[in-house]
């Protein structure tokens, strides 16, 4: 997969890259910036997207679309799709882009709007990336976790760089007999909670 990954979308993703960093070393404001995660993150979502069960894939918070394209890597390898939500509509635009440019339309549908509006008509929910702001992360997880299909994961970002925000819901996974999670110190931080 990570030898193979088409020319046109590894060209966006250097691009975003860049573009990401650019803007943190400027210092530019939170809601200026794309905030995209780090690319050995985005190697892990495209692993688990790649593994995950058939059903629905989703992810919440889309920027520029940069984790979309790892996770649709992986989706892609299975023959699945994903669903995306952005609720700034200059992301959108960026994103719609950014899966133009990188030849992913017929994998990625992106929604303009609040995840939390969209969520209630999810079902049998195979991966979902967790990846906006951080009062959200809450309510998606109570939306997600019983949304999801036998063996669907649930994988939230920033739970160590955000942990004093973050680490209530952390703990509420971590005693949550309806998933296995755990936390991953990769990067910024992966919660994974997976349906038993
Ligand atoms: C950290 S960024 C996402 C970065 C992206 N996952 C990546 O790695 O390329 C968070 C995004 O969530 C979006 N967002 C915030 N609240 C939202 C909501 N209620 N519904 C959908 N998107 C939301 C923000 O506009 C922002 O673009």
């Amino acid at each position: 997969m990570f030898y193979s990954i088409p020319p046109a979308m590894q060209a966006r993703m250097q691009e975003l890259e860049a573009r990401d960093a650019r803007e943190r070393a400027l210092g530019l404001p939170t809601a200026q910036r794309l905030r995209q995660v780090a690319p050995d993150t985005g190697r892990f979502l495209a692993l688990m997207a790649a593994a995950a069960p058939a059903g629905t894939y989703v992810e919440i918070g889309t920027s520029g679309g940069y984790s979309t394209l790892w996770i649709a890597l992986g989706a892609r390898s299975q023959g699945r799709k994903v669903v995306t939500f952005e609720i700034d509509p200059q992301k959108v635009h960026l994103a719609r882009e950014t899966f133009h440019l990188a030849q992913v339309e017929d994998v990625v549908t992106v929604i303009e709007g609040d995840a939390l509006a969209h969520l209630p008509a999810l079902a049998q929910i195979a991966f979902c990336f967790l990846d906006a702001e951080k009062d959200l992360y809450a309510p998606c997880y109570d939306l997600v976790v019983p949304r999801l299909c036998p063996g669907g994961w649930l994988i939230a970002d920033n739970v160590i760089s955000h942990r004093e925000v973050l680490q209530s819901l952390v703990d509420r996974a971590l005693a949550d007999p309806r998933v296995d999670a755990l936390v991953l110190p990769l990067d910024r931080g992966l919660l994974l909670c997976r349906k038993g």
